[in-house]
């Protein structure tokens, strides 16, 4: 692994403390940590900070365990749970004793040749007691904490949920927030506050353990001339396994970042994921790609050597790789010190061996499990500091302030005037998408009147989407202001404010739930209406295609959960001979043997007009078709793009028809069909607007509209 270095590039994070940056090499991998001045002088500096950092984290874990206890069915079942662990701690201290007091008797029965049958009997009943408690109670908690675990993981996915799916746009595509969000979610590791619920049962049956185990040693090795040396040795012992413990390590907590500009990693990873990826394959096979594909994969593979790896895994394990731990090899011959140093005693002074060889075997297996008990807290207070650490960002993710900011007026204050549309107008709004060095609006200005059709045209990426993600305040403008109805978008209520304004977008992504949901998400209220689902479906087109599918409306064109097969790939033979094919199983499940069910992008788009996306998203063919509609603008980002001459035509026509008197907006990058009827045409080129007007008078203009028109045009002649 390279040598790590400090650069002495300063960068001020914050501006009351500026920091220094620590570059170190993981694989192909450049890792970016502050180091913040204060502790700098420190020798030692991670100790302090592990140490700050569970005591500033510990808040944290007290909040997460008051809302255990509140969750809903879990105070009782957390109050038996917690009195059985500490139980479950404490048993071994009293078995301990009880073998103690065995030993003892027999010890006498030796000497004296009696045995106190009434007490052996007591002893042995209450030994034997305990040992069976202690079964049944780690079989009780066997039942118990996976109920516990699944309803704290329940309550605290839901959280999560909800916190995610109240964050905008600009802030959940934020790389920063993405990891934030990866860092409270335990991804493919269970739930971060399940993990802490067993931490803290463990913590608080270890410390129990320990605690009254360490009570019954030293009233058992209170009168032995040893016994302060044996507690030395056996806690020594202990210690030396875990040396490494506070060997400085990755600090979660710090603020870094890590990068690769590696390009035959880049090179691979891309690889891979064109190969991955289903939505490539078609283009695979039928570009005749996969040769070239194997050559480039294989050949930065080679390139890249040792050095190949995913980031998570590196950090992860570097540190244990790269230090040697001279304390693990000591440990395990301190810990047969005891035995040899009570056999020296034995040999050299046999009279004042205070205790018989039944009992020191006693005291030595006892020290062994309290040594091992320790370890075990060691261990787990090495994971501590970054379990505390995943609780405190659990907690932190819900304080990611959203970008958009809501407005407070409410939208429209007459519900009446929503019925003959919204006025929409735009007074010299430019806009750069988040981290972009252009602009993807210039300085634009139009007006659409209220009822108005209105047709944005133009080449590919000039801006026509971006217009229509403003609106909806997908994004902010950086200058210029909005307005709708006569209003700034921005002092509306976002809620009222996607309320009146239905929208398509472009890339149709449908919702993983079966179509009739899908339908139904367009108008919530109205979800479990068949009819209304059923007219949706008819009214955009897609009833005839829905009618070919084998379960109609209750398809699922893309399903969330994927079907699991076993590990041999199909088509190869197992040990026995026998041909793999996972044929029978998917009849016998009715599993699909494909996991699209083959509809074409055309049809696809067909599905997608009406499966309208997103509860901000009105239904547009409700709004069409009722006038209580609180629908008063229809947004469409170029609806008609993998349609065929006829579907498009079909398509725009129903749509003009069942308008109404709404404010429409469409975005095309092709000429004709519609832009006759509109009442306004914006035509845009690389983010500004550069011709406004209706067809007539841009034809009449004869500029950049005019020109593009005729060459469409003479296409189709
Ligand atoms: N999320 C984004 N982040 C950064 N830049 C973006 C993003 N979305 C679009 N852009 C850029 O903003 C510019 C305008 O994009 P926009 O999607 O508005 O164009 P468009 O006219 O709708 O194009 P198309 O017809 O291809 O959909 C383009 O240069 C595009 O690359």
């Amino acid at each position: 692994m390279a040598a790590e270095q400090v650069s002495d590039k300063a960068r001020s994070f914050d501006p009351e403390d500026r920091v220094r940056v620590k570059h170190t090499k993981v694989g192909v991998w450049d890792l970016y940590e502050e180091l913040p001045c204060q502790f700098d002088h420190v020798p030692g500096a991670s100790r302090v900070e592990r140490i700050l950092e569970i005591k500033q984290n510990l808040p944290y874990l007290w909040r997460m365990m008051k809302e255990f206890v509140s969750i809903e069915n879990c105070g009782f079942l957390l109050c038996i749970t917690l009195s059985m662990q500490l139980l479950i701690g404490l048993i071994p201290a009293i078995t301990l004793w009880y073998s103690g007091q065995m030993l003892a008797i027999i010890n006498t029965a030796i000497s004296t040749r009696t045995v106190d049958k009434g007490l052996l009997l007591r002893i042995s009943l209450g030994d034997l007691f305990y040992r069976t408690l202690s079964r049944f109670l780690y079989a009780c908690l066997g039942r118990i904490r996976p109920i516990l675990e699944r309803r704290i993981k329940r309550h605290f996915d839901q959280r999560l949920f909800c916190v995610r799916s109240q964050l905008d746009l600009p802030t959940s595509e934020d790389p920063i927030v993405q990891r934030q969000l990866a860092g409270a979610t335990l991804l493919g590791r269970g739930s971060i506050a399940a993990r802490t619920f067993g931490t803290c049962m463990f913590l608080m049956r270890a410390t129990a353990n320990v605690g009254s185990q360490c009570g019954v040693h030293m009233r058992l090795l209170r009168e032995q001339p040893d016994g302060l040396l044996l507690v030395v040795l056996v806690f020594v012992s202990a210690w030396l396994e875990q040396a490494k413990m506070f060997s400085p390590g990755f600090v979660s907590a710090r603020v870094w970042a890590a990068t690769t500009k590696n390009q035959d990693y880049l090179r691979m990873q891309g690889c891979k994921q064109i190969v991955d990826d289903l939505r490539h394959r078609k283009e695979l096979i039928a570009g005749n790609l996969v040769q070239y594909l194997v050559s480039q994969f294989m050949s930065a593979a080679n390139l890249l050597g040792d050095d190949e790896g995913d980031f998570e895994e590196l950090s992860s394990d570097r540190h244990v790789a790269s230090k040697w731990n001279p304390g693990s090899f000591l440990s395990a011959p301190l810990a047969e010190l005891p035995k040899i140093i009570f056999t020296i005693r034995a040999a050299h002074q046999p009279a004042s061996i205070p205790v018989t060889l039944t009992s020191l075997h006693l005291i030595e297996e006892t020290a062994g499990n309290l040594s091992y008990e320790i370890q075990q807290l060691y261990r787990e207070s090495k994971y501590l500091t970054e379990e505390l650490a995943d609780v405190r960002r659990l907690y932190d993710v819900e304080k990611i302030p959203n970008r958009i900011v809501d407005g407070a007026d409410p939208f429209p204050e007459d519900m009446q005037k929503i019925n003959t549309g919204i006025s929409v107008e735009f007074r010299n709004v430019s806009f750069k998408y988040p981290g972009a060095n252009t602009y993807a609006l210039s300085n634009a200005s139009f007006k659409l009147l209220a009822g108005q059709l209105c047709i944005i045209v133009g080449s590919n990426g000039s801006g026509k989407s971006t217009i229509l993600k403003l609106i909806v305040r997908l994004y902010d403008p950086d200058d210029g202001e909005i307005l709708i109805g006569g209003r700034n978008i921005q002092t509306l209520k976002l809620s009222d404010l996607r309320q009146a304004i239905s929208v398509l977008f472009q890339d149709y992504t449908l919702f993983p739930l079966s179509i009739r949901d899908n339908i139904g998400l367009g108008d919530p209220e109205h979800a479990d209406d068949e009819e209304r689902i059923g007219r949706a479906a008819e009214l955009g087109g897609a009833s005839e295609i829905i009618a070919r599918l084998p379960d109609g409306l209750d398809t699922y064109i893309d399903r969330p959960a994927k079907d699991h097969y076993g590990d041999l790939p199909t088509g190869i033979h197992t040990l026995f001979g026998r041909h793999v094919d996972y044929g029978g199983l998917r009849a016998a499940g009715d599993m699909s043997s494909v996991t699209n069910i083959g509809l074409s992008g055309g049809q696809m788009q067909r599905l997608a007009v009406l499966c309208l996306h997103g509860p901000r998203a009105r239904s547009f063919m409700r709004s069409m078709v009722s006038n209580e509609s609180r629908v008063g603008l229809l947004l469409f980002d170029e609806p008609s793009a993998s349609l065929d001459v006829s579907a498009e035509y079909d398509l725009f026509t129903r749509l003009r028809e069942l308008r109404g008197n709404k404010t429409m907006l469409f975005s095309s990058h092709r000429f004709g069909n519609l832009t006759r009827h509109a009442d306004v045409i914006l035509y845009m080129n690389d983010s500004v607007i550069v011709e406004s007007g209706t067809h007539e008078k841009l034809l009449a203009h004869n500029g950049k509209y005019a020109q593009l028109w005729k060459l469409q045009a003479q296409a189709f002649l």
